[in-house]
């Protein structure tokens, strides 16, 4: 991504402008969302460094919201992501418990569905980490909504009939399903932390006119987002978000050397916060995937390089020309913020 290039006009404003979508990435890119001034920033950086490393086509955009730092924005443009802010979205008023109290922010992640400059995206929990390109997966076909289908065997789904009977829809042969007292099992469920779907502005408002009639339920946006695309999700397979917990959950359905993309949700699992400490943090495996977390996030070959930066400046040069020819702009690039 180019840096921010400044526009002077003759009329002496200077208007700041960002790169947009350029063609080069044919409408497609990856996104994430940031909340707070906490530090999930961290995770950007690390996912931003992952997809560098497994040389992703496409750019990642971060939707952040207002309270996310000057500092932290910097350090995101430094690291090449192209950075929307989004007004928060805030769920009817509830006396819902969430699974996790500051779910509520994460409804602000449908704001996403408004970046209509691209054609198809990929939304990436700012907790995951992306070990081998997926660039593949932006040319499933158009009309649906891929994810991985989540478990449902952790105590955060404590308030739910299937955790109370035992069953799990990654097991169902398992516990079987009492229809005569539960009726039908639950759809298909999956994981919101990642998920191939198209922005549109029709889809976009609905979703939001939808959610002001929809009283919140304690997994927020991803229970939302459920209920919403059930029609049209097609569930893809776990190596593209494996939720940890299904490391001890259901081993059998797990091929840890096939998985290429890392859900860092269980508790205590946040590599930039790993103790150690909490259940099923000291497994050989955990740390192994934290620790490959860690070799990426500090790895400085993978930070944005200027050359970078100005192979995308050439990729604008038409666009540049364009403006130049109209007589109506001079562009200089914007100092590195670096
Ligand atoms: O304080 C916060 C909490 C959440 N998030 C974003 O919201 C996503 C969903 O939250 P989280 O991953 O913690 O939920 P989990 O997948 O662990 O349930 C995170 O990955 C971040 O991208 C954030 O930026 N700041
Ligand atoms: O706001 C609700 C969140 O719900 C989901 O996280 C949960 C879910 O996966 C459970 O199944 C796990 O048990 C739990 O650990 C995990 O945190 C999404 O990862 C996250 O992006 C976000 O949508
Ligand atoms: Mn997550």
């Amino acid at each position: 991504m180019a840096p921010e290039l400044t526009q002077t006009t003759t009329e002496k404003s200077a208007v700041t402008i960002t790169k947009p979508s350029s063609p080069v990435h044919g409408g497609r890119a990856y996104v994430t969302f940031l909340a707070g001034n906490g530090d999930y920033v961290k995770g950007v950086v690390g996912l931003a460094k992952g997809l560098r490393k497994v040389k992703s086509a496409y750019p990642l955009v971060v939707a952040i919201l207002p309270d996310v730092p000057e500092e932290h924005r910097r350090i995101l443009v430094e690291q090449g992501c192209i950075v929307r802010e989004i007004e928060p979205v805030y769920p009817p008023e509830n006396q819902t418990q969430f699974a996790m109290a500051y779910y509520v922010i994460n409804y602000s992640k449908l704001r996403i569905w408004k970046f209509v400059e691209y054609s198809k995206m990929i939304y990436l929990d700012g907790d995951i980490q992306v070990y081998e390109n997926i660039d593949h997966l932006f040319d499933l076909p158009d009309g649906y909504f891929y994810a991985v289908m989540d478990c449902f065997c952790e105590r955060t789904w404590s308030h739910t009939p299937q955790y109370k009977i035992g069953y799990c829809q990654q097991c169902p042969e398992k516990v079987q399903w009492p229809k005569a007292e539960l009726g039908e099992p639950p759809a298909l469920y999956f994981n919101a932390g990642m998920f191939v779907f198209e922005p549109g502005l029709d889809t976009y408002e609905d979703l939001l006119r939808t959610l002001k009639v929809t009283p919140p339920t304690p997994f927020a946006e991803q229970d939302f987002l459920n209920m919403y695309f059930k029609k049209i999700y097609k569930p893809i397979p776990l190596v593209y978000n494996l939720v940890l917990a299904m490391l001890w959950r259901h081993p059998e359905n797990v091929e840890l050397d096939k998985v290429k993309v890392v859900h860092y949700c269980a508790a205590g699992s946040k590599p930039w916060r790993y103790t150690g400490k909490e259940a099923n943090m000291e497994r050989e495996d955990i740390k192994m995937l934290v620790n490959k977390w860690w070799d990426i996030y500090k790895d400085d070959s993978l930070d944005y390089k200027k050359s970078e930066a100005e192979s995308d400046l050439v990729n604008l040069k038409p666009f540049i020309n364009a403006l130049t020819e109209a007589g109506r702009v001079k562009y200089v690039t914007a100092p590195s913020a670096a």
